[in-house]
């Protein structure tokens, strides 16, 4: 029999309705939409857009919709759920409402490959934008030692490491100082994408957008895969359900504005790069947003405007994710299902402190040494598995918990949710063989932790064996 955590007990333990219980409210709607987009906007489409084009070709715009499609269905449950249960923990306090503390505890699991791999990756991806913006500025070359992992011929990932450290010291200091530096990122990326577009579009001709699908539909397909990874993130705007200021209101309408205002700049992205240099082009440069802006400009400057914008906006992903995963793990550890330490609040700060430095410290050890591309298709699956599950959460709770206050309802309900598990399950079917196996043997280990340590330590096991009607007392 699983245990469920009613909505009504994760609200009132987080203390979520209230001030004061040790996070601070501090997030208003801009700053959480500055949020989604410095979680959202990074290498998916600074670094990962070259490879899907050389997938899909010009293409690559429909592979663009789909995923964008795939992410819309889901985006939607994530808006009902975050504005009725706003909680720190996201889709793993989600899943503990809708289906149960095991399938949360799986969630929560995955959730380290959404949040924590691909913040190695993605640290990983601006250790070589550093590098592209060291060279174009001033010339200076890192060592190679320096600024790779032992798999890509070096010693050490410094830079990726150093990326890490600067977002859990901004993270440590406060949420209000770390919300002012995403927002001043997230406005300079979109800045740095708008100028791209209309550089881009100057120099557009239609003969470049022919053939539209060199490959087909297969190379369209694989395309959506790989244009996925440049979506994630929309979710992490739940995350912050205990430091917005009106969550119930905010967090549903960012969710949406965030994956409207992203679609629409990836697609006109995609165009502009293509419609000015063509496909074969672009498709599997480096930095090819910035040879694009050379071409066309026909000078080195506008492409070293861009190295920076994709430095500072792939750095903001890295802030806006570990935020999210140390909130994660704060709530997992309320519940008991983990360690206590990372849901210590320092009072000084009101920041997790501790859980901050662990994350930053297991997660800059990969980025520092492993070589990440065999990850990420890892990342993606297990990205998706928690999307499944959060659409199945919102059908699931809407049986348990039909009063429940809901600020946002998906629309045509039940199709919107189950659309989303389709399509969720068809690009997880396209990660291939590998990926499935890998993704089998890390839910394993999961499992194993969970029926070994976390049911054990259940809180909600203590206090009743099933549904627990009464908020837990106040551990701390
Ligand atoms: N949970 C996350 N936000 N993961 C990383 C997201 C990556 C981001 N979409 C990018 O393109 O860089």
């Amino acid at each position: 029999m699983p245990r469920f955590k009613s909505s009504h007990l994760l609200v009132a333990e987080s203390g979520a309705d209230r001030e004061g219980h040790g996070l601070r409210r501090t997030m208003g709607l801009f700053q959480l939409i500055c949020f989604g987009v410095g979680a959202i906007v990074g290498t998916g489409i600074f670094v990962g857009l070259s490879d899907s084009v050389a997938q899909a070709g010009p293409g690559v715009v429909v592979s663009f919709l789909l995923a964008a499609i795939t992410c819309v269905f889901t985006a939607f449950a994530f808006a009902e759920l975050g504005g009725a249960i706003p909680v720190s923990g996201s889709s793993y306090s989600f899943a503990y409402a809708g289906l149960g503390e095991g399938t949360a505890f799986l969630v929560g699991w995955c959730l380290l490959l959404e949040y924590g791999v691909s913040v190695s990756a993605v640290a990983v991806g601006w250790s070589q934008y550093v590098n592209e913006l060291l060279d174009s500025l001033v010339g200076l070359h890192l060592p190679t030692a320096l600024s790779a992992g032992p798999g890509e011929g070096g010693v050490v990932n410094l830079p990726a490491v150093i990326v890490i450290a600067m977002a859990a010291v901004l993270l440590v200091r406060g949420v209000r100082e770390s919300a002012r530096a995403t927002a001043a990122m997230a406005v300079l990326k979109l800045a740095v994408l708008v100028a791209f577009i209309a550089i881009g579009f100057t120099a557009f001709e239609d003969g470049n957008l022919t053939p539209f699908s060199p490959t087909g539909l297969a190379g369209i397909g694989a395309g959506t895969t790989a244009a996925f990874f440049s979506y994630i993130g929309f979710d992490a705007i739940t995350t912050a359900g205990e430091e917005a200021k009106n969550p119930r209101r905010d967090i549903p309408v960012a969710i949406l504005v965030c994956i409207g205002l992203v679609t629409l700049l990836y697609c006109a992205v995609a165009l502009a790069a293509i419609g000015a240099i063509g496909g074969d082009a672009v498709g599997g440069r480096p930095a090819a947003l910035s040879y694009v802006v050379n071409q066309v400009t026909g000078s080195t400057v506008g492409g070293g405007v861009i190295a920076f914008g994709a430095v500072v906006a792939i750095a903001s992903v890295v802030l806006a994710v570990m935020y999210g995963q140390t909130r994660i793990l704060m709530s997992m550890s309320r519940d008991g299902l983990i360690p206590r330490v990372f849901e210590k609040v320092s009072p000084k700060t009101s920041t997790p402190v501790a859980g901050t430095l662990i994350v930053a410290v297991v997660f800059a050890l990969p980025a520092a040494f492993a070589p990440l591309d065999a990850v990420v298709n890892l990342c993606t699956i297990g990205t998706l598995a928690v999307m499944a599950v959060v659409n199945l959460a919102v059908i699931a709770l809407r049986r348990r918990e039909p009063g429940l206050a809901r600020t946002f309802r998906v629309p045509l309900y039940p199709v919107t949710p189950l659309l989303g598990v389709a399509f969720c399950l068809y690009l997880m079917y396209e990660t291939g063989a590998t990926t499935w196996i890998q993704f089998a043997g890390f839910l394993a280990v999961g499992a194993a932790l969970y029926l070994l340590y976390g049911r054990r330590n259940s809180r909600l096991a203590a206090v009743t064996p099933t549904d627990a009607a009464e908020p837990v007392p106040e551990a701390v």
